[in-house]
This record gives structure tokens, C-alpha cells and sequence, in this order.
């Protein structure tokens, strides 16, 4: 039996303080988050947001204990699954790739060929596919793989999304139904998902199918509390986690919260749905900002349901995925990220007025100029700025 690596894909975080500013310059640098017209420009842009952006990130990490738990519950995860595995008789071994920090994917990869791995399945802890995320984290791995002609003739498996998997929807399903039934009222409480924002544009002109698997899945797990808990609770469906003035998926949800609060819903079961660990976004912008919101709207049990983690139904549905990867045919990098409808990479060019996508892109253009001949400025100790005694 050949030897299988099963390279798990996450976003990673800062596990200090110290590391939230270079943990957050990584991020911004990936064009998959923060897309120019001019390359050039992104290192730069990156720096800036990084750094204007450090002293709120870091506030919000030392109110989860000074880092972010990701790290370890994905190696965690990994241990789990791999244990799994060979449980089932496939001698596996899983690595942990992180997009943004430690483990980063180079030392994932390096570990994969240290071993001696023989054909590797990768397998992104985002259950939704976005462009934001597994993509981003797809194409790195693919640029590593042309880089490398060892790793680039090893068979490739990739796992693309699994919103629909019955294991996973099932391992949801069971963990929203616990907090359900410690609702007083288990019929009236209302099921609250919130997902992980992405810019609107990333679904409109990109074709980012991130939408529409958080709209099935959302389905699906409701589906899943009726047919086999008899559960039939209203739910609500809005994005949190929005970076920066464009707009993004609606509707966000401290806004949801706060209509939910005003129509007189008192008991709510909060999801977090698009993400399969603990992390700064359910600790802290969940559990702490929006419950505040949720309370001050007049909701008075917030009950928030846990990440999976390492709930064993999660673990065996993650190996059931890797089982059914390795019995079916080689699915490249290329093919994992492929956008289904490719609409438009970049808005329209033409000015329209408004708050659009078009304004956006021009106000954006103009950022991009003003803030190229700042750093000109900068460099050269010349410039309007100096003349008005100013720098
Ligand atoms: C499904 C999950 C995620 C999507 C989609 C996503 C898109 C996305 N994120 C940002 C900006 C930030 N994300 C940050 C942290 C972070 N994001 C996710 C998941 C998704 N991001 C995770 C798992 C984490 C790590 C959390 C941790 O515990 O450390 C951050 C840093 C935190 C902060 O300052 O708020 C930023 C910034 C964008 C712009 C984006 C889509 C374009
Ligand atoms: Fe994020």
C-alpha cells in the first residue's frame, strides 16, 4: 500500500502577541484577500493595513489569552484523523499547512518528502469553497509543487468543499441540536448562523461560490434537526468578520442581531458556520462583541454553539472524506480551485456614480495614486507635503 500524506489546509494565527502584526502583513500580501491592479503595490498596501490594523488585532488576542488556539487544535485534528485512519488500516500521515503563519505550507510540504510520502491528499478544514481561503491556499501549494519536480510527481488528491458531506452536516447538525434542547423553550429558540464574510464582489464579479454553499449548508443542517430531531426552528442566515470600507455579503450580523432583538426573539442558538475550530473570530468577536449586541437588543439567552473541533463524528466524517478521496481519480490543484462561472475579475471600468462597484474600484484607483505618491514623498524628502511643512 503506498504511503499517503494527508495535508490538512487552515488559515493559521498569531499564537503571541509580538507575531499579530507579521501574521497580519502575511495576510494582506495574498492577492486572494486584497486584490490590485498593480502587483507592485501589494507589498506596500500590505504594510500599511497591517499596521494601522495591529492594535485592534492585538486588543482583540489578549482578550482570548495573548494568541490564537488554531494551531493547536488543528494539529489536534490532525492527530485525530490520522489516528482514524489507521484505525480503518491506511497507514497515513497528516501534516498541517497554515496559509498565514507557523506551520507555514513550505514546512509542510518539506515534512511530506522527508517521510518519503508516496501520494498525498489535501484536505482544507474550510468545509465552504472561497477564493479567500482554500483557493488561496490551493494555489500556494500549486506554486510550491512547479517549484518543486520531487513534490510536482507525486499522485495529488485535492478535497475542493464539503458543505454537503452527510458526515460533516451530521457533526454539526448534533452539536446544534444540544443547544437547542438547553433553550427553556427548546421550539422558540431561534437558530442564528453566522459565517465568515467575504467582499460582495468576490461572489458577484469573481464567481466565488462561497455564497451558495453557505446558503445550502445552512439548509441542509436545518434539514438534518427536522428529519432526525424533530426540530423544525426558525433560522437566520448573516456574515461577520467584514475588513475595510467595501461591501461585503449582507446581511452583516450585528445588524441581524439587532432586528432579531427588536422583533422580540429572546432565546437564540448562535452557529458558527463556516468555521471548524475555535479561533479569534468565535471567542472573541462572537462570544464577546456580539453577544454584548445581541444582549443590548433585548435577546436574552445567547447560546452559542461550540466549533467542531475534534467532536469524534466530525473526525470520522473528515476520514470518510479522505477514504472516498483516495478511492477515486487524481483531482489536481488547478482543478480544486477553478471557479465554476468566472464572471469578471475586475469591475466594470466605466464611472458610475453612487455606491457601487464601480465607484469603488475608481475611489480604490485613486487610494492606489495618492498613497503611491505619499511613499514617492517619503522616499525622496520632496513633495506638497513637505512644502506645506507637514512632513
Ligand atoms: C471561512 C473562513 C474565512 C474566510 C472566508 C475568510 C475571509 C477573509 N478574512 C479576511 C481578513 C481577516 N481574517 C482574519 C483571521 C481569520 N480568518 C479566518 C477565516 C476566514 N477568513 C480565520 C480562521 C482566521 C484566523 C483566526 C485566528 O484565530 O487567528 C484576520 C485577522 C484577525 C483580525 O484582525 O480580525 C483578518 C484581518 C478577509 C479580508 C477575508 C476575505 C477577503
Ligand atoms: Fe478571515
Amino acid at each position: 500500500m503506498a504511503k499517503v500524506g494527508v495535508l490538512l489546509l487552515n488559515l493559521g494565527g498569531p499564537e503571541r502577541i509580538q507575531d499579530v502584526g507579521p501574521f497580519l502583513y502575511n495576510l494582506f500580501s495574498d492577492p486572494e484577500i486584497i486584490r490590485l491592479p498593480n502587483p507592485a503595490l501589494q507589498k506596500p498596501l500590505a504594510w500599511l493595513i497591517s499596521t494601522l490594523r495591529a492594535g485592534k488585532s492585538q486588543e482583540a488576542y489578549r482578550s482570548i489569552g495573548g494568541g490564537s488556539p488554531l494551531r493547536r487544535i488543528t494539529e489536534q485534528q490532525a492527530r485525530e484523523l490520522q489516528s482514524e485512519l489507521r484505525t480503518r488500516g491506511i497507514e497515513a500521515t497528516s501534516y498541517v499547512a497554515m496559509r498565514y503563519w507557523h506551520p507555514f505550507t513550505e514546512s509542510a510540504v518539506a515534512d511530506i518528502k522527508a517521510d518519503g510520502v508516496e501520494e498525498v491528499v489535501v484536505l482544507p478544514l474550510y468545509p465552504h469553497f472561497s477564493i479567500s481561503t482554500s483557493g488561496s491556499s490551493f494555489r500556494e501549494l500549486q506554486r510550491l509543487r512547479q517549484a518543486d519536480s520531487g513534490f510536482s510527481r507525486l499522485p495529488i488528491r485535492c478535497i475542493r468543499s464539503y458543505y454537503d458531506d452527510p458526515g460533516y452536516v451530521g457533526a454539526m447538525a448534533g452539536l446544534v441540536a444540544r443547544e437547542i434542547q438547553a433553550c427553556p423553550e427548546p421550539s422558540k429558540a431561534h437558530v442564528f448562523f453566522s459565517a465568515h464574510g467575504v467582499p460582495k464582489s468576490y461572489v458577484e464579479e469573481a464567481g466565488d461560490p462561497y455564497q451558495k454553499e453557505i446558503e445550502a449548508c445552512a439548509q441542509l443542517i436545518m434539514e438534518r434537526l427536522s428529519r432526525d430531531l424533530g426540530f423544525a426552528n426558525p433560522f437566520t442566515l448573516a456574515y461577520q468578520s467584514r475588513v475595510g470600507p467595501v461591501e461585503w455579503l449582507r446581511p452583516y450580523t450585528d445588524d441581524a442581531l439587532q432586528d432579531l432583538g427588536a422583533a422580540g426573539i429572546k432565546d437564540l442558538v448562535v452557529v458558527p458556520i463556516s468555521f471548524v475550530s475555535e479561533h479569534i473570530e468565535t471567542l472573541e468577536e462572537i462570544d464577546i462583541e456580539y453577544r454584548e449586541i445581541a444582549t443590548e437588543a433585548g435577546i436574552i439567552n445567547f447560546r452559542r454553539v461550540p466549533a467542531l473541533d475534534t467532536t469524534p463524528a466530525f473526525i470520522n466524517g473528515l476520514a470518510d472524506l479522505v477514504q472516498q478521496a483516495m478511492a477515486g481519480p487524481e483531482v489536481n490543484l488547478d482543478q480544486a480551485a477553478e471557479l465554476p462561472s468566472k464572471v469578471k475579475l475586475y469591475p466594470q471600468d466605466k464611472w458610475a456614480w453612487g455606491w457601487n462597484n464601480s465607484s469603488e474600484v475608481w475611489n480604490g484607483r485613486l487610494a492606489m495614486v495618492g498613497f503611491s505618491a505619499f511613499l514617492l514623498e517619503l522616499l525622496s524628502g520632496k513633495g506638497p507635503l513637505h512644502s506645506l511643512g507637514l512632513l
